[in-house]
């Protein structure tokens, strides 16, 4: 992994460092953009020389420096030089408009993709305490805020540079009264800009916050529509929503009353700088000190250099606007997974046995560590073998498949996959050699064949549909008019719970994994699909091992073993028969659901296991 530098505190220096391959770019760029600035400023000095060559005849610049005889042909030559400066203007501006809008594209899209794969890296958990709403602010705005900044901002930057530097040197060239005079309001801008950028910095850090603000509220609103309309909640979200945006631009409105100020600031300052220029250098005129030609120039040249100064206001505006993405983009980057890769693969063969000792285990939140939820588990999966993990609501049964996922670490203890910690496997080999079913079952938009084949991009269509036949799949898909090309929403919303537990399941057998760990893979199936997904899947578990959670006990009362989990301990373990003779905790859950069976034959409601 690259180091990252340190973004959040010279984000510029950062950028630069972060993308060495663009520095060839970088340069070409700032060249173009000086020679354009160069080229624009030429027709301007060559207008003096004209206004020289009407003016003085025989004795004009022209005349003296080139030897050209003649006021028209040196206005001819005046003319050609003229032409010249034009073409390269152009040729210039082309050349810096296409490398610095290039360049901004690049560099927005570098960076776009290693903070999305950033973001991808980072643990389960953090984003379990990150709004989703916030990462994606980062990934779009703030990246695009740069990449405006590159394209419009660096280049106005390097022209006004360029310009003070070569209407200086004009000046200084003839006359130092004058050069004083005009430059007087530049220290003025100068010192006003960096007070500015001061003030702005912290302001438009606030605007950037509130913007990743909004990003989450409406991110997290659009995908609790649902819920929102069943709870008839409209009004009070839209004030929520209505809320953080007014926050917004509360913070933009902060962050534009400094910098409007700005611009009629420096617009008196231009004032003093013009009139002194206009005054001062026509009574150097009629004194006979100056030429005419050059007067005009200089009183051209005042205006040159001081009006692009207007423009750094609303550059700057863009400066720390960009500056602010800049940071959180870095923060984004800078954040370390705590889980990380580890190095070694399964030793072959791959066999499938899965140990947890002494494992301790606990949520981390934002202000800290949270208490354990698991306590010192000790847990044997010999290879082969079909274990089942029941317990009632909160128990610590998806915590338990998390670290066996390796989605968090454990605070103590071990999990070990075929003997090895398997914080020292390689994610391939640990999660390659696991196919897992989430209680939350996610699809991707895209076909129903994409989806099974998720885990196995290059399966062949007589795989995907085997798969979907062990898991109760193919009749449903087949039933599609478009069988399984079907197009399924964004994450599966087009299909029913059943459906998208079947997918996904189907998905898992694809993978052909040495290990299945299933987390309530059937809970939305009926009592028949539930029974025939059993069938099959003693099948598939046959030849690897299988880990499966469950509330309804009937799937899991031919497991080889069965975990019974209280407050993130083992209270019992056993199989079913001896689970329900020794009648402790297990066989008190039997009960209740064999008696809510029994009453759900009368009723036709589905036998669940108890939740306190
Ligand atoms: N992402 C999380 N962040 C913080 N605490 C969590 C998180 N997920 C679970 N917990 C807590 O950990 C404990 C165990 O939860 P877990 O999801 O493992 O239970 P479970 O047995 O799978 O429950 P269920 O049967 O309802 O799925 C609970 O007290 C829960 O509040």
């Amino acid at each position: 992994m690259t180091p990252v530098p340190d973004g959040t505190r010279r984000p510029l220096a950062a950028l630069w460092h972060h993308h060495r391959r663009h520095r060839p770019r970088v340069v070409a760029a700032v060249a173009c953009s000086s020679l354009n600035t160069a080229a624009d400023v030429v027709p301007e000095l060559l207008l003096g020389v004209a206004v020289d060559v009407v003016v003085r005849g025989a004795d004009s610049f022209v005349a003296t420096a080139l030897g050209v005889e003649g006021r028209f042909s040196q206005l001819v030559v005046v003319a050609v030089l003229n032409a010249l400066a034009w073409v390269v203007e152009s040729a210039s501006d082309y050349a810096a408009s296409l490398l610095w809008r290039n360049l901004a594209q690049s560099v927005e899209h570098d960076l776009r993709v290693a903070a999305y794969a950033r973001a991808q890296d980072l643990d389960v958990g953090w984003h379990e305490r990150t709004p989703s709403g916030q990462v994606l602010s980062v990934l779009t705005e703030d990246v695009n805020q740069l990449e405006r900044y590159l394209d419009v901002g660096a280049r106005t930057i390097l022209h006004t540079f360029w310009t003070v530097v070569l209407v200086g040197a004009v000046f200084a060239a003839s006359s130092w009264q004058l050069l004083l005079l005009a430059f007087v309001p530049v220290p003025v801008i100068v010192a006003g800009s960096i007070a500015f950028q001061r003030r702005l910095e912290p302001l438009y850090a606030a605007v950037r916050e509130a913007a990743g603000e909004v990003s989450a509220t409406l991110a997290a609103n659009i995908g609790g529509l649902p819920t929102i309309k069943a709870f008839t909640a409209e009004a009070r979200e839209r004030a929520r929503v209505a809320a953080v945006s007014e926050g917004y631009r509360r913070a933009n409105a902060a962050a534009i009353r400094s910098s409007s100020a700005f611009v009629p600031l420096i617009r008196m300052a231009i004032l003093a700088g013009f009139t002194c220029t206009l005054l001062l250098g026509g009574w150097f005129v009629l004194e006979g000190r100056l030429e005419v030609g050059l007067y005009s120039v200089l009183v051209f040249m005042t205006q040159r250099l001081l009006w692009p100064l207007t423009d750094l206001g609303q550059t700057l505006d863009l400066h720390q606007r960009a500056m602010a993405s800049t940071r959180r983009i870095f923060r984004l980057l800078q954040e370390q997974p705590r889980s990380l890769d580890g190095s070694r693969a399964l030793p072959a063969p791959v066999r499938g046995r899965l140990e947890l000792r002494g494992v301790r285990f606990g949520y981390d939140s934002i202000d800290g560590s949270g208490p354990d939820v698991l306590h010192g588990l000790d847990l044997v999966v010999p290879a082969g073998e079909t274990h089942a993990v029941v317990g009632a609501t909160g128990a610590g049964k998806s915590s338990l498949l998390r670290l066996v996922l390796r989605f968090a670490d454990p605070r103590a203890g071990q999990v070990l996959l075929d003997g090895v910690d398997v914080r020292e496997l390689t994610w391939e080999s640990l999660r390659g050699a696991i196919g897992y079913v989430s209680q939350d079952v996610y699809l991707f938009h895209g076909t129903v064949r994409d989806n099974i084949a998720y885990g196995r991009p290059g399966a062949t269509d007589e795989q995907v549909r085997r798969a979907a036949r062990l898991a109760e799949a193919d009749g449903f898909v087949s039933g599609f008019p478009d069988g399984y090309d079907t197009v399924v929403g964004e994450r599966g919303q087009t299909l029913s719970g059943g459906q998208r537990q079947r997918i996904a399941l189907a998905r898992a057998i694809l993978r052909d994994p040495v290990l299945l760990v299933l987390d309530e893979a059937t809970s939305a199936v009926d009592n028949e699909t539930e029974a025939a997904i059993q069938r099959s899947l003693a099948t598939v578990t046959a030849e690897r091992t299988a880990l499966v959670v469950a509330h309804r006990l009937s799937t899991i009362r031919d497991a080889d073993r069965i975990w019974v989990l209280a407050r993130g301990r083992v209270a019992e373990a056993g199989t079913h028969e001896e689970l329900v003779a020794a009648g402790g905790l297990y066989a008190q859950l039997w009960a209740v659901q064999t008696g809510e069976a029994a009453h759900a034959a009368r009723t036709g409601a589905s036998p669940r296991l108890g939740r306190p």
